[in-house]
């Protein structure tokens, strides 16, 4: 049965192959070469409190249009003045209307940490990620072999940065914990059906060994979700749809960090 990640994915492969065609490997190596190192998102992330990653996410294949965001960059200077730890910019182009140009608006404007999310299928896309500046890219477990996810996590730590290794079910979060991720994010959207149920990562989180930084992922609304993501170990919560769409996104930002900075884990 070929599942909504599937056919995303087919699609980002055959926008890669144009852009393989226009900038050669060897170019992206000389670029990431000359680029600025990458920060410790990791280490920031599993600092005390509940990080927030704010979303550049102008469309998604299960809500369709979410907002405009005509200025990618001043979006993210706003997450980042009002308190987020890192700002996550989808640069898949089809379904969600982003793009590498608004990865390079964002890593012009801010000084915090930079996810590249996308659908990483190949070395050459981690590459890229670097190139333009990412310090974190997202590894889906669901659309990666073994052998690739392995292989991608070691090249993501190699070039300096940190891999979000994103699971939705039980298995995953094993191929996860195998493959060595430090950084695991509990998808509460499952990608091959869409569907949110929000006790995801209530149901994961027994599975992740101490120590690994957890992210909780997908339709979290606002600050009672994040308190009770924190409330239930979450390092951080990533927030796309209920930022671009909310009336005050700095003061939701705000709002955000504060609940999860007066949560203690019930499990610390
Ligand atoms: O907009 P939301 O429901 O707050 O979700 C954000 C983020 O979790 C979501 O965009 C996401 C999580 N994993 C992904 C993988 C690919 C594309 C998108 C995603």
């Amino acid at each position: 049965m070929t599942t909504v990640l599937d056919a995303i994915v087919a699609g980002v492969r055959e926008d890669l192959a144009v852009r393989a065609e226009q900038v050669s490997l060897a170019d992206l190596e000389r670029r990431v070469a000359d680029a600025a190192a990458p920060i410790d998102a990791e280490a920031l992330l599993r600092a005390d409190g509940l990080s927030l990653i704010a979303e550049v996410k102008r469309a998604s294949p299960s809500k369709g249009a979410l907002a405009e965001i005509p200025d990618p960059a001043s979006l993210a200077v706003a997450y980042a003045d009002a308190g987020a730890t890192a700002i996550s910019v989808l640069t898949e182009g089809r379904r969600f209307n982003g793009s590498l140009d608004d990865l390079d608006a964002v890593r012009e404007a801010v000084t915090i940490p930079v996810l590249r999310k996308d659908f990483m299928v190949t070395d050459y896309q981690l590459w890229e990620a670097r190139a333009h500046g990412a310090d974190i890219i997202l590894l889906i477990v669901a659309s990666l072999t073994d052998d690739e996810l392995v292989r991608m996590h070691t090249l993501a730590h190699d070039l300096g940065m940190t891999a979000l290794v994103e699971v939705h079910d039980e298995g995953e979060t094993q191929r996860a914990v195998d493959a060595g991720a430090r950084v695991i994010g509990v998808n509460a959207r499952n990608l091959k059906t869409l569907e949110v149920h929000a006790d995801t990562f209530s149901r994961l989180v027994p599975l992740i060994p101490p120590g690994i930084v957890t992210v909780a992922e997908s339709g979290i609304s606002g600050a009672d979700d994040a308190r009770m993501y924190a409330a239930q170990g979450a390092d951080a919560v990533l927030v796309g749809e209920a930022l671009v769409r909310g009336a005050d996104t700095s003061a939701m930002v705000r709002s955000i960090v504060a609940a999860g900075a007066r949560t203690e884990p019930e499990h610390a």
